[in-house]
């Protein structure tokens, strides 16, 4: 039974026509730099393995800090149910795509961290986008990490672990956790900052992808195999999305406040705690909220619905019988019992939830970055024409003061 069950779960691999190449990028040795791993078309390729999902288990022990339970215990369980995990992706494979490849930034939600939306980001890019899922340092990730040169007694005592890349750097690796609310401690004030932060970080990747496909040489951190100047010429700066889930949901519409060269937005089950108000009227760009049937709440939607517009289109769809974690990649990973009674998998089907969600994606992406795809055979899903769907909500709004 074990290894029977295990086989049949898996992330899904993406149904677009290319192949996904994987790579990982990180502009310098501060929490401050841009940190995000790139899923982009490429050459079929054999040779290429497949990344780990999650690439180092100090992820997990954070993941169990966040989720308050013990590190050591989760730890170990979080590695045998995850651990083995691939992503649907070849570790920098080449690049490869004919014509220029339209660009999405994608945010993690609050407690995750890059690696955790590979079903969607490798969907997009399997259809020829060039997605960066960027890794928050604003401390709303579970875990996240970035190098500091080692200090001479450091270089002289040689205690501090061995990673790949210290060894060839005098560096060490510094890892920084998930930040809970302090007791008493009043919860805007911090998710407003860290959504400001979470906005300048979609805007510092995009930055950074644009000097890359400038052709200017850029400084990789990491130490991958993969050639980045491959990318020179590759991506069409005039068709930008950003993209992202709960709180990453709440940075998309603040990074489409503050930078136009996003052109549209995909808030996937929003958070929209973290958002102020004032910013709604300034946001201009389309936006498509992507909805679980059970994460929302009327407080939440009247929100939402704050950013109605007779001009700008604003799209709301409600995906039946899915919870708020239908969208990362956890809800492919548990049988059915577990997935229920941990809340990572609704009633419905995650393959059938995850592709409804990246087919009405695509098909709203096409129509507002001007496309000229066929993902526009997807636009009655933006309108919830789907048994799975239900146009705008399902939450009972209370109603709004005449
Ligand atoms: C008690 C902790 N308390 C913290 C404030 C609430 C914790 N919580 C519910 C959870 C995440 C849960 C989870 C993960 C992962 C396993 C695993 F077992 F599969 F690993 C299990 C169970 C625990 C479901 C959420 O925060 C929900 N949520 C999320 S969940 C994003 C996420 C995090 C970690 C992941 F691995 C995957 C996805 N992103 C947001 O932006 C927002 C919210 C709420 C408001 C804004």
């Amino acid at each position: 039974m074990g290894n029977r069950c295990s086989n049949h779960l898996g992330i899904p691999p993406p149904k677009g026509p290319s192949a996904v190449g994987c790579t990982d990028f990180m502009m310098d040795h501060t929490a401050q730099g841009s940190f995000f791993r790139l899923y982009y078309p490429c050459q079929e390729t054999e040779k290429a393995e497949k990344p780990d999902w999650v690439p180092s288990r100090e992820y997990f022990n954070g993941l169990a800090d966040f989720m308050k339970i013990n590190r050591s215990l989760s730890e170990r369980i979080f590695n045998h149910l995850f651990g083995s995990f691939k992503i649907p992706a070849y570790l920098d494979a080449p690049f490869k795509s004919n014509g220029k490849c339209p660009v999405v930034i994608f945010s993690h939600g609050l407690g995750a961290f890059r690696t955790l939306y590979s079903a969607i980001c490798a969907e997009l890019a399997s259809h020829g986008f060039i997605v960066a899922s960027v890794e928050h340092r604003d401390q709303s990730s579970s875990a996240t990490y970035y190098f500091r040169e080692k200090s001479d007694s450091e270089k002289a005592s040689k205690k501090v672990p061995k990673t790949r890349a210290s060894v060839q750097d005098n560096l060490a690796q510094v890892w920084m956790y998930y930040r809970a609310l302090q007791h008493g401690e009043s919860e805007f004030p911090l998710r407003n900052k860290q959504v400001k932060q979470r906005a300048d970080e979609c805007i510092l990747a995009l930055d950074k992808l644009t000097k890359i496909n400038s052709g200017t040489p850029v400084q990789n951190v990491l130490r991958t195999q993969f050639d980045w100047t491959t990318l020179e010429n590759s991506m069409d700066l005039c068709r930008i999305a950003v993209m992202g889930h709960s709180f990453g949901g709440a940075t998309a519409i603040e990074a489409l406040c503050k930078e136009v060269r996003f052109k549209c937005g995909v808030a996937l089950d929003a958070w929209m705690f973290p958002l102020d108000d004032e910013i709604f009227p300034r946001v201009k760009q389309p936006i498509f909220f992507i909805n679980s049937e059970k994460f929302q709440w009327a407080g939440n939607i009247s929100r939402m619905r704050k950013l109605d517009s007779a001009v700008i289109q604003r799209k709301m769809i409600t995906i039946r019988g899915t919870v708020h974690q239908s969208f990362p990649d956890f809800t492919f990973l548990t049988g059915n019992w577990i997935g229920k009674l941990m809340k990572l998998k609704g009633e419905i089907n995650p393959e059938l939830a995850i592709d409804l969600s990246n087919k009405a994606t695509l098909a709203f992406l096409q129509r507002h970055l001007g496309l000229e795809k066929n993902f526009n055979q997807w636009d009655p899903l933006i309108d919830g024409e789907d048994d799975n769907l239900i146009p705008g909500t399902n939450v009972i709004m209370l109603q709004s003061a005449i």
